[in-house]
């Protein structure tokens, strides 16, 4: 019996609501969230995106051929992302020559560390990577500025359609996987749902100058 993305959103919907739904987030969509803690959540999610970049390159690295076209696609739109990071930090005068916060350094360290494990692990870790932001920053409801183009970023159709190719591209490598691996994608979606909820709290509760 193979092992789907569904299957996994099924089975942990505790871990996915904590990834997915947080005070930052609702906090955005009523206007209220502090700049403070929105600046550290744009610093540390750049800083964050430059991993996530070597991630995928990593990813691509080893996928099968046919799964070259989405992969790509993601790249080439990481680099517009990570573009406009930049323009979004100068806008608030950020310094994006900081350091990571140290869940910023944990997530990050477990992306590299993925690259140990077989492609299906490191495709259902994309996924679920991706589908946090896709959801998280849906479920709140539309945004007011200056926070709409943030959630438009993550939320809008097209993204939708990437992470369901993310999704298909997954379980083609899940179908086929052995009991080990399958368990092994497993332990990645819940280390995401985890480090997804813990990144959002860094940003919420951050004390000192960003
Ligand atoms: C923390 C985090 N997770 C996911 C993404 C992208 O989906 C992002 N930019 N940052």
């Amino acid at each position: 019996m193979g092992l789907t993305c569904q299957q996994l959103l099924q089975k942990h919907p505790q871990a996915w609501q904590e990834a997915t739904i947080h005070p930052f987030l609702q906090e955005c969509q009523q206007g209220t969230i502090q700049p403070q803690q929105f600046n550290t959540w744009l610093v540390q999610d750049y800083l964050f995106v430059i991993d996530f970049t070597r991630f995928l390159a990593r990813i691509l690295a080893i996928a099968p051929p046919h799964n070259f076209d989405i992969l790509l696609a993601g790249l080439s739109a990481l680099k517009d992302e990570l573009n406009w990071f930049q323009t979004k930090a100068a806008e608030r005068q950020l310094q994006l020559n900081t350091d990571k916060q140290p869940t910023c350094i944990e997530y990050c360290d477990y992306m590299q560390s993925l690259s140990a494990t077989p492609y299906a692990v490191q495709a259902t870790a994309l996924w679920a990577i991706e589908l946090a932001y896709n959801q998280g920053w849906q479920l709140p409801g539309a945004m007011p500025p200056p926070y709409t183009e943030f959630a438009d970023r993550w939320g809008n159709p097209d993204f939708t359609t990437y992470v369901d190719f993310l999704e298909q591209q997954a379980d083609a490598a899940l179908s086929n996987a052995s009991e080990e691996v399958q368990q092994q994608a497993t332990a990645a979606f819940l280390n995401v749902a985890r480090l997804e909820k813990d990144f959002w709290q860094m940003a919420y509760t951050v004390t000192s100058d960003q």
